[in-house]
């Protein structure tokens, strides 16, 4: 099945089931907190390889206790799709693990 860019609102209507997700439209974004910078580093490998298993993967940026989560989708040109969605609730499973916050 082709993947469509969702609209703004079947964007933000998925998002209520997401907290700490927010969209402009043109990505989905979380920032993740955590206790220590290598509990931040060991979620960057966790979801590294949930990316490998979907083949979607985000930009993940490790700051010093923080982990910045970026998505859409390259093939629609940059779009928000319904794999980006799949991907956040994988990366919100997870998070929990890992301390996150
Ligand atoms: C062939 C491979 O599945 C594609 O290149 C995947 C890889 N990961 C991807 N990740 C993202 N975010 N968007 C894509 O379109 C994409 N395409």
């Amino acid at each position: 099945m082709a993947v469509e860019p969702l609209s703004q609102k079947d964007i933000e209507e998925r998002l209520e089931e997401l907290p700490g997700w927010s969209t402009d439209g043109l990505r989905l974004r979380r920032t993740y907190t955590f206790d220590g910078h290598f509990a931040a580093a060991a979620m960057v490998v966790h979801v590294a390889g949930i990316q490998e298993e979907l083949g979607h993967h985000a930009e993940l940026t490790l700051g010093y206790h923080t982990l910045a989560v970026s998505v859409n989708t390259h093939s629609v040109g940059g779009k928000v799709t319904g794999l980006d969605i799949e991907l956040a609730r994988r990366v919100e499973e997870i998070a929990p693990g890992h301390g996150a916050r």
